[in-house]
């Protein structure tokens, strides 16, 4: 893995267009939103800060990160028609289809008609996607309507205090900030190729956010943490996950929450939510989720030289919270619609319709048959 070639299918290694919104896998840092370290915005910042420079191209101060966050706070409701359709949707839906359908139905009802709307319609969208996710869970598992319209600061906050109708632990606040923080933006990966090839044809926010989600949602994208868990929570001790692993290698599975297309030696996130991961587990008192993690980091690298990428100890942190597995890559929808917007917004700045060719490799020349001829 590490020596491997950026190259071949896939598009890898090819440039797909221009970006001033981050670099992954440079030598360094390894990864830099507007130019400023994951490490140091992860320790420092508060996600509603990361998503201000995201999406309009600067740090805020202190009054306009307060404006910001205050903005925000007041764009979490839902339209009742939002709601009546989420209440239609089955409790064994998949909350990714969820946060599709409910991105979907607010295109519907606040359609951005003019790209003068756009930061308003992508600062809705960052407020609005936790209530719809709760809303539904909520509802179609506990029975309740909740309150969307919490008072709580923080995205992550406010998504914790909704799930569990209680506001959340300073600790667990400050580990969602992190989360968020470091799924935000990923250069072009291929959700947000997604939106920006959608954002190429001048649709609407609603379209390129939409095609967003159904990208991220497969196991080999933002899929990966539930996957991940689901792996881990079968094994009950080191010893078996290393059993285990040898034994998917072998028959040449896909472990989830490992590789990655531009990492070549590791994920510039793992360590830091590696480290939450770890205070959580020392919090919850665990002993065999965190130390099965580990031991599958280990074996990974030894035989394989592959390494966790953002979503494999997200799936232990997550876990830890209490938070239940189906709703981990909604988390991540929460965050990288800031990264989606942001570039959305970069691609309508600079566009040309997104169309690559192909290499043709079907049948020179057929003859017409006439249907009653066909076999
Ligand atoms: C936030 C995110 O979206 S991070 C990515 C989340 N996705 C996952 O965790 C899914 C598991 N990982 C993978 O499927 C891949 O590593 C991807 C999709 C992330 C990257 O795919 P690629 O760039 O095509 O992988 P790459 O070219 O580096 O693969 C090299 C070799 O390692 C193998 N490999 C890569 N990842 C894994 C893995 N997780 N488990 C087992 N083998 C793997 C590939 O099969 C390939 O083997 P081969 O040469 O014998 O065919
Ligand atoms: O960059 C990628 O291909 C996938 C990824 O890690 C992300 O989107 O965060």
């Amino acid at each position: 893995m590490a020596d491997k070639p950026l190259a071949g299918a896939g598009l890898r290694g090819q440039s797909a267009g221009a970006t001033a919104l981050c670099t992954v896998g440079k030598t360094g840092s390894g990864l830099t939103y507007r130019g400023f370290d994951i490490k140091e915005l992860a320790e420092k910042a508060k996600f509603e800060e990361v998503a201000y420079l995201l999406l309009k191209g600067k740090l805020p101060n202190q009054a306009e990160l307060d404006h910001y966050i205050a903005k925000l706070k007041g764009l979490r409701g839902l339209p009742d028609a939002l709601k009546t359709v989420l209440e239609q949707i089955p409790k064994d839906a998949h909350p990714m289809d969820v946060m599709r359908t409910g991105a979907s139905m607010l295109g519907n009802l606040e359609t951005e008609e003019s790209f003068d709307e756009q930061q308003d319609v992508a600062d809705r969208l960052l407020a609005v996607l936790p209530s719809i996710i709760c809303y539904w869970y909520r509802f179609s598992h506990d029975g309740v309507r909740i309150d969307t319209e919490t008072d709580d600061a923080s995205v992550g906050g406010h998504f914790l205090h909704m799930l569990r109708g209680e506001p959340a632990s300073e600790l667990h606040a400050r580990v969602m900030n992190v989360s968020l923080i470091l799924y935000a933006e990923h250069e072009f990966n291929a959700s947000t190729f997604t939106a920006r090839v959608c954002a190429s044809t001048l649709s609407d926010m609603h379209s390129c956010i939409t095609g967003a989600i159904g990208s991220l949602r497969g196991p080999l994208h933002g899929g990966a943490n539930e996957a991940a868990m689901a792996m881990i929570e079968n094994w009950a001790s080191p010893e078996e996950a290393e059993r285990e692993m040898l034994g998917m290698l072998e028959r040449k599975e896909k472990i989830m929450g490992f590789g990655h297309a531009i990492y070549r030696e590791s994920d510039p996130r793992n360590a830091i939510i590696k480290e939450w991961s770890k205070k959580l587990a020392e919090d919850v008192g665990d002993t065999v989720l965190y130390p099965v993690s580990v031991r599958c980091e280990e074996v990974m690298w030894r035989e394989k030289k592959l390494f966790c990428n953002a979503d494999f100890f997200h799936a232990s942190a997550y876990h830890f919270m209490d938070i239940p597995t189906k709703l981990f890559t909604p988390i991540f929808v929460m965050s990288r619609v800031t990264g989606w917007a942001a570039h959305v917004f970069e691609q309508r700045a600079n566009n040309r319709i997104i169309r690559p060719s192909a290499d043709y490799i079907g049948p020179e020349k057929n003859e017409w048959v006439p249907i009653e001829a066909r076999d």
